[in-house]
C-alpha cells in the first residue's frame, strides 16, 4: 500500500524549486552539516554516516551502508533507521536551495527488507515550493542505483530561522556549535539566502 496524504499535496500556486546560484556543483560531496548529526555526522560512532552528493537541478544522491548497530530484526535494518536515511537525504536538498528548513512531515513506504551490509542508494528531489513549505520525495534502492526500490518517502520541510535551533536546542550543544568556526561558516552560508 502506498500513496500520498493530502497534507503532502502542494497547494495551488506552488512553484517549481529554484537551485541557488551558489549551490554545490552537480557531483560535489556535501559533507556533514553537523559533526554530531545522527544521519550524516562523522563524530557519531553509531550514526548512519550518510554521504550526500549534489545532483542536477534540486536533486541529491546519497549512500548509506547498513551496519550491525542499525538492526531491528536479526540481520535486517531497523525501519526507523531507514526513515532516518530518507529524512537526512531529503534534508540535504535544502543545501541546494540555501534554505534552513526542518522536517514537518515524513511519509515512508517500506517496500522490501534491507539486510545488514547492504548499501542503500538514495535519490531525492524537491518537487514544489509554496512560501515556507518545501515538498520533496526520495527513493532508496539496493544492488546499485538501478536496483529495486526498497524504501520511498514523501516529505514536507518547513523553512525556519537559525533561531529555531538556538531557542530550542540544549544549551551545551548550542554553545559548542557557536564556538566551532566550521559550524558558524556553514550557518553563515545559509544566512545569505535572498
Ligand atoms: C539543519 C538541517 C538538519 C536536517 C536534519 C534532517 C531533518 C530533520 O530531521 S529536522 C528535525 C525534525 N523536525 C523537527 O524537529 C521540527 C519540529 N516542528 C517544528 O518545530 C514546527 O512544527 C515547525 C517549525 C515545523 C512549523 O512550525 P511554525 O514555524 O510555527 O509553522 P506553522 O505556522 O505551524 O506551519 C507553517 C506551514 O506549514 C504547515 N505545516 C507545518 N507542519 C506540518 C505538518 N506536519 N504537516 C503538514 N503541514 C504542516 C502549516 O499548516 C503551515 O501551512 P500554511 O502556511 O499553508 O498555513
Amino acid at each position: 500500500m502506498s500513496g500520498t496524504s493530502a497534507a503532502l499535496e502542494p497547494p495551488v500556486g506552488a512553484t517549481k524549486p529554484v537551485r541557488h546560484p551558489d549551490a554545490p556543483a552537480p557531483g560535489e560531496l556535501l559533507g556533514p552539516h553537523y559533526g554530531e548529526c545522527f544521519g550524516c555526522g562523522g563524530d557519531q560512532p553509531h550514526g548512519l554516516h550518510l554521504a550526500a552528493r549534489a545532483g542536477e537541478g534540486v536533486s541529491i544522491t546519497a549512500e548509506f551502508t547498513v551496519r550491525p548497530e542499525h538492526q531491528g530484526a536479526p540481520g535486517l535494518a531497523h525501519g526507523g533507521v531507514l526513515a532516518t536515511a530518507l529524512d537526512e537525504t531529503l534534508g540535504s536538498l535544502n543545501w541546494l536551495l540555501r534554505t534552513i528548513a526542518v522536517t514537518g512531515r515524513l511519509e515512508t513506504d517500506f517496500v522490501r527488507p534491507v539486510p545488514v551490509g547492504t548499501t542503500l542508494q538514495l535519490a531525492a528531489e524537491v518537487t514544489a515550493v509554496a512560501g515556507r513549505k518545501i515538498y520533496s520525495r526520495a527513493t532508496g534502492r539496493i544492488g546499485g542505483p538501478d536496483g529495486p526500490v526498497v524504501v520511498r518517502a514523501e516529505a514536507l520541510f518547513i523553512e525556519v530561522e537559525v533561531d529555531h535551533f538556538i531557542d530550542h536546542g540544549r544549551k551545551e550543544e548550542i554553545q559548542a556549535a557557536m564556538n566551532d568556526p566550521d559550524q558558524i561558516r556553514r550557518v553563515r552560508a545559509f544566512e545569505v539566502n535572498p
